[in-house]
């Protein structure tokens, strides 16, 4: 698994273009982006952060981590996945950076999606779906969804993400629409995201194997 997580991660690197700034997401698969990029890290100018995470690794490799603001549009963005359907419709979240990394996929040209093969699926949701809310309004969330779809939310306890807010992993979903999910879910008040990257998904999938498929 991890030898399929690092070789999606390595043929990533070919999308990175000369002087650019890179968008960066998270996870074990994009820590093997990271590596690889550091090998290169004289032909980029930097790169954008989704996480605390990675932005102490890309420290530790001595590349230097810039704000989005100060950024501009980003030509690439790296990262993983928890699952990703045929449309190229993802599940994000696992690691609780689901934000960030919605905020840096949306200010990004291409987003290529690093995954191992066990991540494809026909129909997204197997994976219980992160989504961010803040603190105070978790029960209420919670009994929306409930209301709203057919899944059961379980507070991630003693997880706090970057932002200073708490996680509902819903199971049990099965969705057949994930533009209309994920629009739905946005309206609910307290709702800061939701892991489901369908409005905007993933430009080029990167499935690791020897040889890696591009889809
Ligand atoms: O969305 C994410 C973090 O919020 C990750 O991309 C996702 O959880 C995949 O992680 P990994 O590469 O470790 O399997």
């Amino acid at each position: 698994m991890s030898d399929s997580k690092r070789l999606a991660g390595e043929k990533a690197i070919e999308f990175v273009e000369d002087g650019s700034i890179v968008g960066v997401g998270t996870g074990s698969t994009v820590a093997y982006f990271i590596d690889a990029l550091a090998r290169i890290r004289g032909r980029i100018e930097g790169a954008v952060s989704s996480s605390e995470q990675s932005t102490a690794r890309l420290k530790q490799h001595g590349i230097p981590v810039i704000d989005l603001n100060a950024a501009g549009p980003l030509p690439l963005y790296v990262d993983g996945a928890d699952e990703c359907d045929p449309h190229k419709h993802l599940i994000k979240g696992g690691g609780a950076a689901l934000t960030r990394e919605k905020i840096i996929a949306q200010a990004s040209q291409r987003f290529v999606c690093i995954i191992d093969p066990a991540k494809r699926v026909p129909v997204l949701g197997r994976f219980p779906l992160p989504v961010e809310v803040i603190p105070m309004a978790r029960s209420m969330v919670a009994r929306e969804i409930v209301e709203l779809t057919a899944g059961q939310p379980v507070w991630r306890e003693n997880v706090v993400t970057d932002n200073g807010n708490w996680v509902l992993d819903v199971h049990g979903l099965e969705i057949t629409d994930p533009v209309a999910l994920e629009q739905r879910l946005n309206q609910i008040p307290g709702i800061v995201s939701v892991g489901l990257f369908a409005r905007r998904p993933a430009d080029v999938v990167i499935v690791g194997g020897e040889p890696p498929l591009v889809l």
